[in-house]
């Protein structure tokens, strides 16, 4: 047997050598599913199988590379660089780079990122005259990429009154006419946006069936990561391009399907042993990455969700320490707590940063954990946030290379035909846009012949634009020849992009320099990596390729020691020793927009599910009472997944306090109350207005009666357990504390106490603060000092 099988256990042996046929492994997290994968494509190499013909679908192009990385080690570099593998959007890409005459795109097709989709759709619905408060660029955005992931094309759409209705219910009527401008533009421009790269790859294999053919018998093995995650869209590809040799093999953990909100579909899993024939099935039980205390504790979150296969889970490694519980006042606190663990625990075990990973819900929630990170020195890197080719002059520089190679590039040409300012106002931009629809051509040919056409444009003005396009063509005469870097520099130097930026001597104009600087240095290394590469041409075109699809996850420098910093949905697949989970508040996380249904908050469930998974050694779960949102203070409450797992893993260091939540409203969320009731109010501007604190004990009993409608906390976790009303704490202020004390609060500031009133652990003060006004505080919770 090779030698690297020996590295796998019986159980992933099996899918790995098993050669052909339709095959699935289901298995929970990090029991090996990725590395399943690798070896198996190594051992079909090792089968004669050609790496042309394998085709691998990961979830990052990070994981692909390491994946190639791995293999590489295994059959030797050079077979492994013929393996395709990526993510769908890359691959496709690339496939469609070939093909897209077929569907009329030109070969050189710009890929609109998500900002020039929202670019575009903004001024859509400017020219339509539409509200821009009822048409969001954003929702908009996300509205009409659903229907592109579900295969909704322009005209299937109106041909389906259902989905025009639906929009008008959400009072956008005009949702069809912007989708239907919003194609035919980015057709006219010759670009592509990423739904684009998956609906018009199975147009492509739908359409034209020689083509099919062709990658039918090209990808004669396909292995895909993450399956759990796949959309419509990419579900019926890999169907297609399966569908001859039927040697699909699939890996994926139905309770790590995260992106339903994103038109995922967790069916594609659980359909899979109907869509095809004979299907093997695997499972793997044993996870390596984590301790039994984190498998354990992960284990018991998922058992709350109803929606699940049944999957064991279990681990040899070590019993490892509790998952650190913490609560902190405010998100400020919590960030400080995250540094200084961070801190210590580097100091008492030798790590390094990288072995650290502060996992979030939203990205706002970055800012406090940053600050505290800088205050103590240590390096980190946020994932995920703007990547380095989304930022402005980064922009630039590839709008006028995005231009040169596809000149119909609209939105390319809109960033840059007055960048730098060369006296082409908005007005005359407004009415060549309108020109070029109206002749049904792009901005760039009416801008050829704008003496042909009847616009009115005065001659100062039409001479700027036609040096505007001569610039353009003579760069598409140095395109011929010069390779990307020669040609990047050679346009920043003079279209006079350097000199506009070199204008500002401020700090961040400094820092645009050294992107731009940055920008360059990566193209000399791509032009050096592809002239290794034996069939490589090292064109423009794939060049920007690269670009439009790279993550910041992608160009992650291993070699940089820093603390990772991102959202959960971004950490699926990765693995660090240490991983804090924060702000584990109700509302947060789970996310208030995803509690109005069962199956949206097990997506959450499962979104925490992971979170946990991704820890080896150790966990850390924070909340913060009170935390800064849109602007404003708010109170919160410690996340209901909190108190889902067994407390038998966990290690609470302050008790977790009971959720501040109506009980008549929270009975069973999703049981007996009426949805309309149930949900709290929500303003305007989406904040959420807690209601008033209803857990009140019936007159005359005894305290530690629990309240009927107890809240999802279990008992044992709540103060009033713990610490209970016999003992010191909930008395403390028992007899001492009368009306007319003084006192000091962390929080709130000094104070005076004017009634007390309640029983046994629901004693509260009613406290007149200088600063802040009337307050009833608990006083089992409420943070005094007597000072008078
Ligand atoms: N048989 C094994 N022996 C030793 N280590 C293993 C074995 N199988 C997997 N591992 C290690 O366990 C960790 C988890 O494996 P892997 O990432 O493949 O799991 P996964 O099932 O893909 O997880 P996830 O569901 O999070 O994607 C990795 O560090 C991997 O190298
Ligand atoms: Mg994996």
């Amino acid at each position: 047997m090779e030698k690297y099988l020996s590295q796998l256990n019986e159980a992933q042996l099996a899918p790995t050598i098993q050669k052909d046929g339709p095959m699935i492994v289901i298995a929970g997290a990090g029991s090996g599913k990725t590395r399943v994968l690798t070896y198996r494509i190594a051992y079909l190499m090792s089968q004669g199988i050609d790496p042309f013909n394998i085709l691998s679908l990961t979830f990052t192009n990070k994981a692909a590379r390491e994946m190639k990385e791995r293999i590489a080690a295994i059959v030797g570099q050079s077979e492994a660089r013929n393996l395709w593998m990526g993510t769908f959007h890359s691959i496709f890409a690339k496939i469609l780079r070939i093909e897209a005459d077929k569907l009329g795109y030109p070969t050189n097709f710009t890929i609109y990122d998500s900002q020039d989709s929202d670019k575009l759709i903004g001024s859509i619905i400017r020219e339509m005259g539409l509200d821009k408060d009822i048409y969001k660029t954003k929702q908009v955005r996300s509205r009409i990429s659903s229907y592109k992931n579900s295969l909704i094309t322009v005209r299937a759409y109106f041909q389906n009154p259902e989905l025009k209705e639906a929009d008008a219910m959400a009072r956008r009527p005009k949702m069809g006419d912007i989708y239907k401008e919003y194609v035919d533009r980015c057709f006219k421009a010759g670009a592509m946006d990423f739904d684009d790269l998956l609906l018009k790859t199975n147009e492509l294999l739908t359409r034209f069936p020689e083509v099919l053919m062709k990658y039918q018998n090209r990808f004669r093995y396909i292995l895909v990561d993450e399956y759990q995650d796949t959309n419509h869209s990419q579900y019926l590809i890999v169907r297609a391009l399966s569908d001859k040799f039927q040697n699909i093999c699939v890996v994926g953990d139905d309770a790590q399907s995260i992106y339903a909100f994103r038109g995922a579909n967790i069916n594609n899993i659980l359909n899979f042993q109907k869509d095809y024939d004979n299907v093997k099935l695997f499972r793997l039980e044993q996870n390596y990455r984590s301790t039994k205390n984190i498998v354990n504790a992960a284990n018991s979150i998922i058992d709350k969700n109803q929606t699940k296969l049944d999957k064991v889970v279990w681990t040899a490694n070590d019993e490892g320490g509790k998952i650190v519980v913490n609560r902190s006042l405010t998100d400020g606190d919590e960030g400080r707590f995250v540094a200084s663990t961070i801190w210590e625990t580097k100091m008492n075990e030798q790590l390094e940063n990288k072995d650290f990973a502060v996992l979030y819900r939203t990205n706002a929630q970055s800012r406090a954990i940053e600050d505290a990170l800088r205050k103590r020195d240590i390096p980190y890197k946020i994932y995920g946030g703007l990547s380095f080719y989304q930022r402005k002059e980064i922009k630039d520089v590839i709008s006028y290379l995005r231009l040169i190679i596809n000149p119909a590039d609209e939105e390319a040409l809109k960033r840059v035909i007055n960048f730098p300012p060369r006296g082409i106002g908005a007005t005359t931009v407004d009415r060549l846009v309108v020109a070029a629809n109206g002749y049904k051509r792009s901005i760039f040919e009416v801008m050829k012949n704008i003496d042909k056409t009847e616009l009115k444009i005065n001659s100062g003005t039409k001479s700027k634009l036609q040096d505007f396009v001569t610039l353009i063509e003579s760069y598409q005469v140095m395109n011929e020849n010069a390779d990307v870097f020669e040609l990047a520099e050679h346009v920043t130097r003079t279209s006079g992009l350097i000199k506009e930026f070199k204008k500002d001597a401020t700090p961040e104009g400094v820092t645009r320099m050294e992107n731009i600087e940055e920008l360059l240095n990566g193209m000399k290394d791509f032009v050096e990596g592809q002239k290794e590469v034996a069939d490589a041409t090292a064109s423009l075109a794939e060049f920007l390729e690269d670009v439009a699809l790279s993550s910041d996850l992608d160009s992650d420098k291993e070699d940089v020691d820093h603390v990772a910093l991102m959202t959960i949905h971004l950490a699926k697949g990765l693995e660090f020793p240490h991983v804090f989970i924060v702000g584990l508040e109700e509302d947060l996380f789970p996310s208030a927009m995803s509690m109005n249904t069962r199956s949206e908050l097990e997506e959450e469930r499962r979104l925490f599910y992971v979170a946990l998974t991704r820890a080896e050694k150790q966990a850390y779960l924070t909340y913060a009472l009170s935390r800064y949102r849109w602007g404003k203070l708010v109170d919160a409450d410690p996340s209901r997944f909190i108190s889902e797992i067994d407390e038998q893993y966990l290690d609470i260091t302050t008790p977790i306090e009971e959720r501040r939540i109506n009980p008549m409203l929270d009975a069973d969320i999703f049981g007996d109350v009426s949805p309309n009731t149930k949900r709290n109010v929500v303003s305007s501007n989406n904040i959420r207005f807690k209601p008033a604190k209803q857990v009140e004990l019936k007159k005359g009993s005894p305290a530690k009666e629990q309240p009927k409608f107890q809240p999802t906390v279990p008992k044992k976790l709540t103060r009033v357990e713990s610490s209970g009303a016999s003992g010191q704490e909930a008395n403390l202020f028992d007899g001492k504390l009368v009306a007319g004390n003084i006192v000091n609060h962390m929080r709130f500031g000094k104070g005076e106490v004017l009634k007390i009133e309640g029983v046994g652990s629901d004693v509260k003060a009613e406290i007149k603060f200088q600063q802040v006004g009337v307050k009833k505080l608990l006083l089992r919770f409420a943070k005094l000092d007597v000072i008078g």
